[in-house]
């Protein structure tokens, strides 16, 4: 974050710009009434003191106090409110976002799931405190210390001078410490990200780790993961409690000035009692607001740091998408394609040449890791390459506008994504209007012969992976026929199928009507393909 606010998060969240004017407004009249609440305070209890009896009007003014502190608690609630709302819209814009962003790079891999998830949740939950705490503070102190050193000014210019010269003091002390924080903070959210990697790497790992005995011994890399971001948190901590001391030590000694000067010149006269009053009351209010920004400023300091990494992954994915339309010439071409995923040293595609003409079936082989799903992720428009170029109809595809050309394509993965529900359900993922007829007709000719109305879990749990091959082929075969999809990109659909079930998936394939592309080992498939290409070093 560069200054006090930071701008993306303006930019991204028009409710932020509206509460920032509201929490001005709050805090201009949130002044007045410290201005008149020091006035009532100073006029009652000089009176009482000078006079040694009630004022006349103690009613009136008893009455006004009452309604000053009425009106304060009622600005500090309608402050807390419309934060609490703006910082809601703001986390689910962000949200939304960031699953967009996701969704149109799903194979990144440079932010983990584990990572996802901790920005999406408690990362973003962190913005409260930016919204709640620190932004309607910052209202205070840009409104709250002006009003009042003018009000001090008018009533007692010696007092008021004291204030303008230490006053600034608080901000430049903030900003030095504020740097400290933001690595220290920036330090503790990289610490916990990483502890929420391994830790759901190892869920997911825990039965092969049981399998080879070796669960117990990850208890030592979890303990040195909790030990790490301990000693991030409690530096945390650390800074955020001294700086809490230094900036309530820097106001304190400011208003003693301010209190020592009014004192003398109270006792030799140079100032009345109820002129020097109100300048002690108001005094410690210009200070409050800017020393607890910069209190606050440490409660937000965990969601701007989630928010920071928000804005690099969704700028990150902004970056790459294209707008033109898809040509109907569907000739899509490799040309000189190089990619290394990121955080690895070889290419996993090193210089493919690569031609599909439309309506062909075209079948990729290769040696295990030659680089075919990264080749089919580009065709999907997952990855960009590194140099050289994909085109669709001499166009380059990361013009084209990425909803349009995933329209035209009909996916199977090698790991078919599943979701909780039926298999008809996740069948009509491929054309939602599809009717309970059509479906069952795709899961026939994808050589299904299970249930559509059999249960399937989170992640496909209660299929085997031969039949979540099938039932992506029927979604894929469904898309075809009823989402105007025009060519099939498959990664070995066919792997753990029995050769007569193989037989009517590959009859599916070439009954579709349209092109193909299918990633494969096997030699039923090649032999039913118009072409055979080879990917990566030699089969
Ligand atoms: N997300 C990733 N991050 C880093 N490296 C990756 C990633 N995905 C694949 N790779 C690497 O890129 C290379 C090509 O992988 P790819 O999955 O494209 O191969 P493949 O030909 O489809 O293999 P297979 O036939 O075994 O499915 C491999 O060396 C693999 O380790």
């Amino acid at each position: 974050m560069a200054g006090p606010i930071d701008p993306r998060l303006l930019k991204r969240a028009g409710a932020t710009g509206q509460y920032l004017v509201a929490s001005v407004v709050v805090g201009l009249l949130t002044a007045v009434l410290l201005i008149v609440q020091a006035g009532l305070l100073a006029r009652g209890i000089s009176h009482v003191f000078l006079e040694h009896s009630l004022p006349d009007n103690w009613a009136v003014l008893l009455g006004g106090l009452a309604a000053v502190f009425a009106g304060r608690a009622l600005l500090s609630w309608l402050n807390e409110t419309i934060a609490h709302r703006s910082a809601a819209s703001v986390k689910s814009t962000l949200r939304r976002d960031i699953l967009t962003a996701r969704l149109s790079r799903p194979r990144d891999s440079a932010t983990s799931s584990a990572s996802m998830v901790t920005m999406v949740t408690s990362g973003l939950d962190a913005l409260d405190g930016y919204f709640s705490k620190y932004l309607p503070q910052l209202g205070l102190a840009a409104t709250v210390p002006f009003l009042v050193g003018g009000a001090i000014l008018l009533t007692d210019w010696q007092s008021a001078i004291i204030v303008a010269f230490t006053l600034p003091l608080i901000p430049v002390f903030m900003a030095l410490i504020g740097w400290t924080t933001q690595t220290a903070t920036a330090k503790s959210f990289t610490v916990a990200d990483r502890l929420a990697n391994h830790f759901a790497d190892l869920i997911e790992g825990l039965p092969t780790l049981q399998a080879f005995a070796r669960a117990r011994a990850q208890r030592r890399g979890v303990a040195l993961g909790e030990e790490q971001y301990r000693d991030a948190t409690m530096r945390v901590l650390y800074v955020s409690f001294l700086s809490a001391l230094a900036l309530e030590l820097l106001a304190s000694l400011s208003v003693a000035v301010v209190a020592v000067t009014v004192g003398f010149r109270l006792v030799y006269g140079d100032v009345g009692l109820e002129a020097a009053l109100f300048v002690l009351v108001l005094a410690p209010e210009a200070f409050l607001p800017v020393r607890q920004v910069g209190v606050h400023f440490h409660d937000s300091a965990d969601g701007v740091a989630a928010a920071d990494a928000a804005f690099r992954f969704i700028d990150g994915a902004r970056a790459t998408s294209g707008t033109s339309p898809v040509p109907s010439d569907l000739r899509i071409r490799f040309e000189d394609v190089t990619y290394t995923y990121p955080g690895t040293d070889s290419p996993a595609l090193d210089g493919v040449d690569l031609t599909i003409e439309p309506g062909e079936v075209l079948a990729i082989r290769g040696t295990s890791g030659g680089g075919k799903s990264t080749a089919l992720a580009m065709l999907m428009g997952f990855l960009q390459p590194d140099t050289g170029r994909v085109s669709v109809g001499g166009q380059d595809l990361a013009a084209l506008d990425e909803r349009e050309w995933r329209e035209h394509l009909a996916w199977v993965a090698q790991e078919p994504g599943m979701i909780n529900g039926t298999v008809a359900h996740n069948v009509l993922l491929g054309h939602p209007g599809a009717s309970s007829v059509d479906v069952a007709a795709a899961l026939r000719d994808a050589g299904a012969d299970f249930d559509g109305e059999k249960f399937v879990g989170d992640d496909g749990e209660g299929l085997s992976s031969g039949e979540r091959r099938r039932v992506a082929l029927a979604r894929a075969l469904l898309r075809i026929r009823f989402g105007g999809a025009r060519l099939l990109v498959l990664d070995e659909p066919t792997a753990g199928l029995d050769s007569s079930t193989e037989a009517a998936a590959v009859h599916a394939v070439r009954a579709s009507g349209v092109g193909a592309v299918i990633v494969t080992h096997r030699s039923a498939v090649m032999a039913a393909a118009d072409r055979v290409v080879e990917l990566g070093a030699t089969a």
